[in-house]
């Protein structure tokens, strides 16, 4: 087949000015180097859509937690999963190729890409969503100039969160809807609904619970805002709305990672809540696709604006899969199903949550894979029942068509306390994103089972277990790639020196467990280690960064 020359010559005349590389979070760079990546990468959305039978495919436009001024572009798979592999190899290959003319050719051969611009054969569409950045709608109009030149259909979201979109391709793919936010809030709205009528401990709403949530100056500030228009959760404060810097001393990364209570640009907000409340701290992150929960050293709420640098406890995703395990085995127990229940960590959980899930006992499993999102998801779904988190909050539970069809059977053959928890399960299928893991939908989440527990703070979640003293650091070297991994990235085969020393520690310190990888998003070597004692802990891992170093070199200053 001949490609039309238009479309060649048009991505010849948009080549980057460096070499991009698609990992887990799609490209990413300083939003002023992207319109030829994101150009190139409307060429390539269209062509996914074009070798699968499907109604469309997802492009959204966000850098996620990065800095404002980073801007970055990802595709989603019609099952509204993120991009297969194989077409990750050939996103970098298309975005960075002097002669794209030969990949073009290569897909139509390879993946049966059809080139034709032929108006009359029926085309599938690209979905396509921003995020808040400044540079984000304007990217988005070269993915339409891109889309529209290979002959498909253009349907903008405008600004929506990560998920949202996820969920809309998979919605359209897979249940022939017009998905929209309507029926994206409406899930949310019937979940919470049916829980509070049969499953939640107290069901007044007018309990001195207030929920703030850190919004990180994103584009999850709009949803939130829906959200509380579509259900009836009450007591929702939103701040950092979009007065301040996104990403910027907030948001879900900046917690779980720095431990401090967020700046908030816009904390009138937080001095209307009532001395004597019980508050229930989360942060978004800029896209909203990951969600953490804090609790503040200092309660006195009104006084906390962020910049003291004030402390905080972060319940992050290891304790959103717990709690997650232990209300769907709850709900389980009362079956007496034979569904599979797998809970998914990387070896990043904390080994105290690890345990935990573990004596939960049957029909929880618990699986280790190596870091990022479609790992963990690929693993969730090998199972009925699939809880996924990564520790920074990106998670979802999962449940499968057998999962969904049995408890369908239930509700209509039984009565009473089964009955009941099938269409609590059920409601938790509702709500819980079944594309992808969602700060908003896991925001709904979290409160539901912490009230399906009788929880009105985070303490008692917190309590359910203690975290084992850890220590977290980000190395930079020369050459990160030297370092080779096995064992879900639990032990490191390459280089010798590092391997060795690592094995000699772990045998003397058998309480002790070490993780060091390569990073695959940054140009980093990210240590992790936990044990009994953190001063011994420091002291070994300190051992560990004098050998890495020694053995990927020290940057050049
Ligand atoms: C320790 C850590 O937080 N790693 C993150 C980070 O991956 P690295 O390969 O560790 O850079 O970014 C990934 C994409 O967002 C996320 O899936 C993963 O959990």
């Amino acid at each position: 087949m001949t490609i039309d020359e238009n479309i060649i010559c048009e991505i010849q005349n948009w080549k980057p000015s460096q070499l991009f590389s698609y990992g887990t979070a799609g490209f990413r760079a300083r939003a002023n180097l992207l319109p030829p990546v994101v150009f190139r990468c409307g060429i390539l959305a269209a062509a996914r859509a074009l070798s699968v039978p499907c109604v469309c495919v997802g492009l959204m436009i966000t850098a996620s937690h990065n800095p404002s001024e980073d801007n970055g572009v990802k595709i989603i798979e019609p099952d509204g999963s993120m991009l297969d592999e194989k077409w990750e190899r050939i996103a970098s290959k298309l975005i960075n190729s002097e002669n794209p003319r030969e990949i073009l050719q290569e897909l139509c051969f390879e993946e049966n890409v059809c080139w034709t611009t032929d108006s009359k054969s029926i085309r599938p569409a690209v979905y396509v969503g921003y995020d808040s950045r400044e540079s984000s709608e304007p990217l988005s109009r070269l993915v339409e100039q891109a889309v529209k030149l290979m002959g498909l259909k253009y349907k903008c979201f405008g600004r929506v969160t990560t998920p949202q979109l996820h969920y809309f391709v998979k919605v359209a793919n897979e249940d022939g809807i017009q998905a929209n936010k309507e029926n994206y809030f409406q899930r949310l709205s019937m979940g919470w609904d049916i829980l509070s009528q049969y499953a939640f401990a107290d069901n007044s709403e007018s309990e001195n619970v207030f929920r703030v949530v850190d919004c990180a100056n994103g584009v999850g500030h709009e949803a939130m805002q829906d959200l509380t228009h579509f259900t009836k959760i009450d007591n929702i404060v939103c701040v950092n709305t979009g007065n301040g810097e996104l990403n910027k001393h907030c948001g879900a990364d900046f917690i779980q990672k720095n431990t401090v209570f967020p700046i908030i640009s816009d904390p009138f907000h937080i001095k209307s809540i009532p001395s004597n409340a019980l508050v229930h701290f989360c942060s978004l992150d800029g896209d909203a696709d990951r969600l953490v929960y804090f609790i503040p050293e200092k309660t006195e709420y009104s006084s906390l604006s962020g910049s003291s640098n004030q402390r905080v406890r972060v319940l992050e995703g290891d304790r959103l899969s717990v709690l997650a395990a232990i209300v769907v085995k709850k709900f389980l127990d009362l079956l007496q199903s034979n569904l599979s229940v797998g809970v998914i960590q990387t070896a990043y959980a904390n080994g105290a949550s690890t345990q935990f899930l573990k004596d939960l006992g049957k029909p929880i499993q618990v699986e280790c894979v190596s870091t990022g999102v479609k790992h963990l998801e690929r693993a969730a779904r090998r199972y009925d029942i699939g809880i996924f988190w990564e520790a920074n909050g990106h998670g979802t539970i999962l449940f499968s068509e057998n999962a969904k069809s049995f408890l369908r059977k239930i509700i209509e053959s039984t009565t009473g306390q089964k009955k009941n928890a099938a269409l609590c399960l059920l409601a938790l299928s509702s709500i819980a994103n079944q594309a992808t893991g969602d700060a908003i939908c896991n925001f709904v989440l979290a409160e539901s089972l912490l009230k399906v527990m009788g929880w009105q703070d985070l303490v008692s979640w917190e309590s359910l277990y203690q975290d084992l003293p850890n220590c977290y650091k980000a190395l930079h070297v020369q050459n990160k790639e030297l370092i080779q991994t096995t064992d879900q990235e639990r032990k490191v085969t390459a280089p010798h020196s590092l391997s060795v020393v690592m094995k000699n520690l772990s045998e003397s310190n058998p309480s002790y467990r070490f993780l060091v990888r390569p990073s695959g998003t940054e140009n980093i070597v990210r240590l992790y280690g936990e044990g009994p004692s953190l001063p011994t802990l420091k002291c070994l891992m300190e051992q560990i960064e004098t050998v890495v170093l020694q053995a990927c070199g020290t940057p050049e200053s």
